[in-house]
């Protein structure tokens, strides 16, 4: 069956998984959303130039929410970078709001029946808030969570032991901010437990994971490659029924709020969300972030 990605709001990250699910073939049509005049459509025309150096071919629509109706999959990461203060992704909360509050009912609208995913930050917030919003399962409506977190965090873990980053299993949980944590019980290299790495620097690697993309942010003012090729694995788990497990921000009924920990994402979203065994600390670190996820969708809904 023909498979359609929507991507809402082509910027920074937009465009780049736009690039990586054409180049790639992951979808027959891709439909690219901004609100800005005329961008989607001259961003649909420089893809559309890559085409021809393809083995796979994508059909390629611009700014036309009705095309949404079937699509498997919608990852939005409209809003807007500029405003965000370095160290805190909160502060994009009013913009991200506002875009959301326009999109919602467009989307709605179209009658889109798949797989939310959102990128746009505060990301756990912005996943609960959808879910208010929108008229679709709750395990329909996942954020990437804390998924790019977790592939700052193996890359940590491999470069300090010297292996490759696939062979580094294991997950940061938590918000997608501040509040985060390694779950280090989770962490295998080629199987081995961490703990079985004395010289590695556990509280060095959590730090490169929670601040990394900070250090990127104050060069280049954004971030896009990471996030787009975890947006579109995810993507993928959802079009392929992969039943894959990423840290998404998604719904946890013990704290009523969407918050990263391991998931398992097939055709409808959130399949289920496999016990992690996670250690007493690990389990404070969690409640701690929850409390603070919802703190944020309390300051959201203030802005109402
Ligand atoms: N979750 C993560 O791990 C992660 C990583 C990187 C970036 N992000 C987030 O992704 C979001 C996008 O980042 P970016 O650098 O691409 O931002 P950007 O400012 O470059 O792009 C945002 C785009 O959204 C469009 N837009 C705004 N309102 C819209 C609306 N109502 N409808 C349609 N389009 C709309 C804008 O015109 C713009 O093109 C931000 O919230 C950023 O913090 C998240």
């Amino acid at each position: 069956m023909a498979r359609t990605i929507g991507v809402i709001g082509i910027g920074h990250v937009g465009v780049t998984t736009s690039f990586n699910i054409v180049t790639k073939g992951l979808a027959d049509t891709l439909v690219m959303i901004d609100s800005k005049e005329g961008w989607a459509e001259a961003e649909r025309a420089d893809l559309k130039d890559s085409l021809g150096g393809l083995s796979t071919y994508t059909k390629l629509i611009a700014n036309d929410y009705s095309a949404l109706r079937d699509a498997d999959v919608v990852i939005f990461s409209a809003g807007d970078i500029s405003v965000i203060k370095d160290g805190d992704r909160n502060s994009e909360i009013k913009t991200t709001k506002a875009a959301i509050d326009d999109v919602a009912p467009k989307l709605a609208a179209s009658g889109f029946h798949g797989v939310l995913i959102d990128v746009s930050n505060p990301c756990d917030v912005a996943v609960s808030y959808w879910q208010e919003k929108l008229d679709l399962g709750r395990n329909q409506i996942i954020g990437t969570g804390t998924a790019l977190d977790t592939y700052r965090m193996r890359r940590a873990v491999a470069e300090a032991v010297r292996v490759n980053v696939a062979d580094v299993r294991g997950y940061n949980m938590g918000e997608h901010g501040a509040d985060q944590f390694t779950a280090w019980s989770s962490v295998r290299v080629n199987n081995k437990p961490i703990k079985d790495f004395p010289n590695v620097k556990l509280d060095e690697i959590s730090e490169a994971a929670r601040l990394g993309g900070w250090q990127i942010f104050r060069a280049k003012h954004y971030t896009s490659f990471g996030i787009a090729t975890i947006a579109c694995e995810i993507a993928l788990a959802v079009c392929n029924d992969a039943h894959r497990i990423f840290p998404c921000s998604a719904y946890d009924p013990e704290f009523d709020i969407a918050i990263g920990h391991p998931t398992t994402i097939g055709r409808t979203g959130v399949i289920d969300n496999p016990p992690m065994g996670l250690s007493g600390d690990e389990v404070d670190a969690y409640a701690h972030a929850a409390e603070t996820i919802k703190a944020n969708l309390a300051k959201l809904h203030a802005l109402s």
